[in-house]
């Protein structure tokens, strides 16, 4: 028994990652799904879908590998976060698809609750805000929508989850229902000082506690697999979402410790220890990982468009034939412009939180064309991230009466562009860290179930093993980083206004 399985099971496709015992990658198997938009800002996903193309890429990823089922010691699950399925304990079948975290459909209803004064609650419970980025309001929206739901889930017959407990459930033929604490910490209705469902918030919402699933560790007992489904029982044995396998795949275990992922937007994480820091600057206050019952805090800021700008350049304005490209064409750029893209493709998130924002650009002149755009679109993403970096020193100062020594670690596809990430070192004035290993949110939720398997080491070597591909060390002079972040802040301030 000497492999794990990661399942990262995200927005638009499914993963599975096979590793070894000593933690490298031996293959992976990806499968993507369809995305539903059946109305302006409504996002859906088939559940059924998510579950074949789960269940498919990790039969095919044994396969390819010649790897038993017997020969896994656990199966670890990363998810998309906040996406919300509701389903029929007897038949195992979703009531509806599953809402995505993007969708928009209950920006009414929180609108609603926040005149009902719930919010002051919501953030002091939860540390979040009431946003339909959130699973609680999808929960009541599907009970209200859904004919007969509400009475079903009042008896006991329906399930919630958000990913992984519907993938736990389904690989467990239905015997589990369970979640873990950073799951739960992104659903609006989980204390996450206590540790517990907030009765408060499920009261406001109309959600039954017989809705819930259970809340376990990180790295716990989630029950055996159907030997239907690989071939064998494998243990599930890790579980956290994404962005928070990706902090414990980048080792991001002490205070001060900060991980940004760069994929299609942009998640950044700081450790803040086991106390959580409640933010006054508009950044999320969240479960980093609970580990043998203790909770480890983060501040987390989330931006929409990171990698996004990239396709946008590709797809939208066909001045690139591949995301590669566009760390080249900007370096091409005219130093002497200084064309700015707010990229509100779909309103800005953290710190900003306007949903309703557009994306702008401005400083065009007659000598403006690709190079520029590219400049302005990856630049836009250093841009974003200091925005978040300034939210959360803030945070941490008012709380600790001093400012961190932040380590900051990058992942995900676009920390594969160079010059974004040398950029993003220079606006900082901050060095970044690349790390060798690419799959960082499967490695920590591989880490998770290997560890509780005794086939990995604990936190402390696991964290020694961690290797830097590369430092960017800022080189812009401060004046300029000044300057350049005065520009952004008025061009952010110019969108708003629109
Ligand atoms: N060399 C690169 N330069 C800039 N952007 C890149 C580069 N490689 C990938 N990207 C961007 O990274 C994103 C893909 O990263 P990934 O981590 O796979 O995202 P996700 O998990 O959200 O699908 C795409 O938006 C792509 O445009
Ligand atoms: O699936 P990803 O990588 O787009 O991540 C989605 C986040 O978990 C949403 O909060």
């Amino acid at each position: 028994m000497s492999f794990i399985l990661a399942i990262d099971q995200g927005t638009t496709s499914s993963r599975a990652i096979l590793f070894d015992a000593a933690m490298q990658v031996v293959g992976i198997a990806q499968q993507e799904f369809r995305q539903h938009f059946p109305r302006d800002g409504w996002v859906e996903h088939d559940a059924e879908e998510i579950w074949t193309t789960t269940l498919a890429v990790c039969r095919r990823v044994l396969a390819d590998h010649a790897v038993a089922a017997n020969q896994l010691a656990g199966i670890g699950i990363t998810n998309q976060r906040e996406t919300t399925v509701i389903w029929d304990r007897q038949t195992g079948r979703p009531i509806h698809n599953a809402i995505v975290w993007q969708d928009r459909r209950t920006a009414a209803l929180c609108a609603g609750l926040l005149r009902d004064g719930l919010e002051p609650v919501v953030e002091a419970q939860t540390g979040l805000r009431l946003d339909p980025y959130f699973s609680g309001t999808k929960v009541k929206w599907l009970l209200d929508t859904i004919e007969g739901a509400r009475e079903s889930a009042a008896a006991g017959a329906l399930a919630f989850g958000t990913i992984d407990s519907f993938l736990i459930w389904r690989l467990t033929g239905g015997q589990v229902h369970a979640t873990d604490a950073t799951n739960a910490a992104r659903t609006l209705l989980f204390d996450i000082h206590r540790g517990v469902w907030s009765e408060e918030i499920c009261r406001a919402l109309d959600v039954p506690a017989a809705l819930l699933p259970e809340v376990k560790d990180s790295a716990a007992d989630f029950g055996l697999t159907d030997p239907a489904m690989l071939g064998a029982a494998v243990p599930i044995l890790g579980v956290a979402g994404d962005q928070q396998a990706a902090t414990i795949g980048q080792a991001c275990f002490a205070p001060g410790m900060m991980k940004s992922t760069y994929g299609t937007g942009c998640f950044a994480l700081l450790n803040t220890g086991t106390h959580p820091v409640a933010s006054s600057h508009r950044m999320l206050t969240t479960i980093a990982y609970q580990l043998d019952g203790r909770r480890t805090y983060a501040l987390e800021g989330s931006i929409f468009i990171a990698g996004a700008a990239v396709q946008w350049l590709r797809d939208g304005l066909g001045i690139i034939d591949s995301a590669a490209q566009s760390g080249v064409l900007a370096q091409r750029a005219d130093p002497s412009q200084h064309v700015t893209l707010v990229p509100a493709f779909t309103g800005l998130g953290a710190p900003y939180w306007v949903p309703e924002c557009r994306g702008a650009v401005f400083g065009l002149t007659r000598n403006s064309g690709p190079a520029e755009f590219a400049r302005a679109a990856l630049d836009s993403v250093a841009f974003q991230t200091r925005d978040l970096w300034e939210a959360m020193q803030a945070d941490w100062c008012q709380a600790h009466g001093h400012s961190p020594d932040v380590v900051l670690r990058v992942d995900g596809g676009m920390s594969a562009s160079d010059y974004t990430m040398q950029r993003l070192s220079d606006i900082l004035g901050a060095p970044v860290d690349r790390p060798v290993m690419q799959e960082t949110t499967a490695l920590g939720a591989a880490w998770l179930a290997g560890m509780r398997a005794g086939l990995y080491p604990g936190m402390e070597e696991f964290a020694a093993g961690w290797a830097l591909d590369r430092q960017f060390a800022p080189g812009l002079p401060e004046p300029d980083r000044r300057e350049a972040y005065d520009r952004w802040k008025r061009a952010v301030a110019a969108a708003m206004a629109v």
